[in-house]
């Protein structure tokens, strides 16, 4: 902005006497301090300036506004800007904005989120597009709305719609937001502003109601009633997030509003709001608001001015579940796909899996039959290469052998066009050897998917030191489009994800040999936040992946590898997890999991293979020491991946814990969290159970230095060497 100020708000007053204030700060006019002074000053001079008669209010670039700066969290939360929030919520839009002696409809296009729908809240009318999307979903970011969003939405829609929009933090489209009464008109862009305009005018002409939100009763169900909605909310945000405390003191705001009155409940909701913004979980989930934007930025890739090449047809190798979860999530975005197999019985059965994910959707009311048919047509099947002259990317997702794996890329080198992108889906073998038998290394890459890859939302961009930028930056942009989050890292066994995951598993098991109760460990790590344990997980991916993925690690990693023969023993009794309804846990006609005493058995058995005796400190412990003896390893190994360039930046590897290993959002990721507690507590505890139980936990060189120095293992190595 011109004088340093980061947006701002324009007024130009019309002919008709309206005054058109636009909030002008891209990419999408959020709002920040500089941005609410300006409007302030918008506004008192529409009030004051006798030509104008009324407001309209309305954002940029068809963006209203995509709500409060983010970035103005961090200054508030390291006290760089005095503004009083309360000036903000009270002040300006309760006793400016809503009170104003001139009324104010809002013409909303885009977006209007979080602050960005209080404001439009507080006009006396708001006018928006179809398509465009209003929420209020501060709690995704650890706060509650705090510009009045807690009182105005209940009055404004009814309470449990507000309480929905709120807790699960979903905008609504524009179409559903009028027939709730959240708007009042629905018009196209084109006629957004004008009808606006008219609306404006006819409030002062009383032929439309002069609405303050604030005040509306209509909506507001009777005190008993209330109470009993809220009881429910209550319950129902402590079962989906019990560690969470933010949902709850939201629905207490609102409950405070409803019993003492609006305006009493707009100062609860600050003080809220001002002391949620100080808390860890909202500095951890702004964290991974920005992390999360931050995977596409790639040093020495995405700053080269590359432009993704279109994509037109892709094919895959492979229907099992894997490939058929990539052509869904393919498809699902309007690529052509073309899916080859083995055989015509294999790929009948990979068409199938496609068909059966496709169908689910439909099931559950997420998709139409048509939409269904639509997109079900843009998959063919095929059992050979004929095909495949014309593709502009393929995916390898057949089982994890590495000579069928470099014939098919020698076979793919010879049948795919020369610009062809060549992807494999690998989850642990090194890219360098399935791309030896071709000349095409240059365009060979990781394309790393998580199961279900149709649902889950990581995606593992492989580079080796020969693939050329253009096909990193080709990837990104499909990997935005299928609405994936990429994180681009280096080739190595096992990669980030999988290099954080195996010392997980291999802690838990350590743990189990030595007298820690298998239960018991899943029970502190799902009450950490985790979706599962250890030993839930491992039944649901199944042993024959685990012992496979183990077996890398051996061959790789020797020196830190815990090796035991719980796994194999039980696969012995053809016990393999959640498919074979026996694993860790038995598993009933509905797949729920109960604890089995036959378990001790196996245990015993391994320890005695493995020589190990039971460490009655470890039969005991709390359950902070298991999260810690289970997590620790994790950050150390994700050390290396960082010491080693494996990832970019830690923040990459904060992504990549929470949408590929499920790793609690609310506590910022796995390297985040690690520097909540310190990396010379963490080294301290590492080094100490090194002495005791060996190799599997000894301190990374990576960690070692940075706890030597009290320095984050977050903080990059430009900031390392500014403190050094
Ligand atoms: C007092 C109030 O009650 C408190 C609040 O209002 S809290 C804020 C509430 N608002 C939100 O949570 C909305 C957050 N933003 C979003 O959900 C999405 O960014 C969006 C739907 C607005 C746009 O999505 P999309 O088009 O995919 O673009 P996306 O890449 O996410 O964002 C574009 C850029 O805008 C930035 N941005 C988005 N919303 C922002 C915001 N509210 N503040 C600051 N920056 C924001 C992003 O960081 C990104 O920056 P980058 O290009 O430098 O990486």
């Amino acid at each position: 902005m011109d004088n340093g100020a980061k947006g701002r708000t324009v007024l130009e007053v019309g002919p008709d006497g309206v005054a058109i204030i636009t909030i002008v700060n891209p990419p999408v006019n959020s709002l920040s301090f500089d941005v609410f002074r300006s409007l302030k000053e918008s506004f008192d001079e529409a009030d004051n300036r006798e030509d104008v008669k009324a407001i309209v209010v309305t954002g940029e670039k068809g963006k209203f506004s995509g709500g409060f700066d983010i970035n103005a969290f961090g200054i508030m939360q390291k006290g760089m800007d005095h503004t009083n929030p309360g000036l903000i919520s009270v002040e300006l839009l309760t006793d400016t904005i809503e009170a104003a002696r001139k009324p104010s409809v809002a013409a909303i296009d885009g977006l209007a989120l979080g602050g960005g729908l209080e404001l439009a809240m507080a006009c006396n009318a708001r006018i928006s597009t179809p398509v465009a999307q209003l929420g209020l979903p501060e709690l995704q970011l650890g706060v509650i709305p705090g510009g009045g969003g807690t009182q105005r939405l209940p009055r404004l829609v009814g309470l449990a719609k507000a309480l929905e929009m709120m807790l699960t933090s979903k905008a609504i489209k524009g179409e559903e937001a009028y027939s709730l009464g959240l708007v009042d008109a629905l018009v196209s862009r084109d006629k957004l502003v004008s009808t606006a305009r008219q609306w404006a005018l006819d409030i002062v002409d009383r032929r439309r109601p002069w609405v303050r939100s604030l005040y509306k009763t209509d909506k507001i169900e009777s005190l008993g009633e209330a109470r009993e909605i809220l009881k429910f909310a209550r319950t129902q945000a402590q079962k989906r997030a019990p560690n969470l405390k933010h949902p709850l003191v939201c629905i207490d705001v609102i409950e405070d509003g409803i019993v003492a009155g609006p305006r009493t409940g707009l100062w609860k909701e600050l003080e809220a709001f001002e002391a949620l913004v100080a808390s860890d979980t909202c500095k951890s989930l702004i964290h991974i608001f920005f992390s999360q934007r931050g995977t596409s930025k790639v040093p020495g890739v995405t700053d080269r001015g590359l432009v993704p090449r279109q994509v037109k047809k892709v094919a895959i190798l492979g229907g099992g579940l894997m490939g058929s979860g990539i052509a869904t999530a393919l498809i699902l975005s309007n690529y052509p796909v073309i899916l080859k197999e083995v055989n015509e019985k294999f790929l009948e059965a990979g068409l199938n899996r496609v068909k059966a994910n496709l169908q689910s959707r439909v099931k559950k009311g997420q998709m139409t039959k048509e939409k269904f048919e639509k997109t079900i047509s843009l998959l063919k099947g095929t059992i050979d290469y004929d095909s495949f002259k014309d593709v502009d990317l393929v995916i390898e997702a057949v089982i994890e052998n590495v000579s069928l794996k470099q014939q098919i890329f020698a076979d793919l080198e010879k049948y795919c066009p020369p610009h062809c992108i060549l992807a494999s889906n690998t989850s642990t073998i090194d890219l360098n050897l399935i791309g030896q038998k071709t000349k095409s290394e240059d365009r060979i890459v990781g394309a790393h998917f998580f199961s279900p890859a149709h649902v889950m939302p990581l995606l593992e961009i492989v580079r080796t030191k020969k693939t050329s930028p253009q096909i990193v930056v080709d990837l990104l942009d499909i990997g935005r489009k299928i609405r994936k989050t990429p994180v681009v890292v280096g080739n190595c066994t096992g990669f980030a994800v999988n290099r954080m995951f195996f010392p997980y598993t291999q802690a838990a098991i350590f743990l189990v040999e030595h007298g820690t109760d298998v239960y018991q460990i899943d029970k502190a790590i799902t009450k950490f936040g985790m979706p599962m344990g250890p030993f839930r997980l491992i039944d649901l991916v199944g042993f024959g992946v685990g012992v496979a993925t183990a077996m890398q690690f051996i061959e790789n990693f020797p020196e830190r590898t815990y090796k035991s023969m719980l796994l194999p023993l039980m696969q012995e009794d053809k016990r393999v997890g959640e498919a074979s309804r026996k694993g860790f846990y038995l598993y009933d006609d509905r797949r729920k999991a109960n604890p089995d005493p036959e378990l001790k058995n196996y245990i015993e058995k391994s320890r005695n293979i493995s020589g190990v005796t039971v460490d009655p400190k470890l039969v005991k412990l709390s359950e902070k020491d298991i999260i810690e003896m289970i997590f620790f390893p994790v950050v150390n190994e994700a050390c290396r991946v960082l010491d080693e360039g494996i990832a970019v930046k830690s923040a990459d590897l904060d992504i990549s814990a929470v949408m590929g290993m499920g790793f609690p959002p609310y506590r910022g990721g796995i390297i985040f969290w690690a520097d909540s507690l310190g990396s010379k507590y963490i080294y301290s505890r590492l080094a100490e159970w090194s002495k005791l139980y060996g190799e599997f936990f000894k301190p990374s060189a990576y960690l070692a230095a940075r706890a030597a120095k009290g320095i984050p293992l977050g903080a990059s190595v430009e900031q390392t060497q500014s403190r050094l």
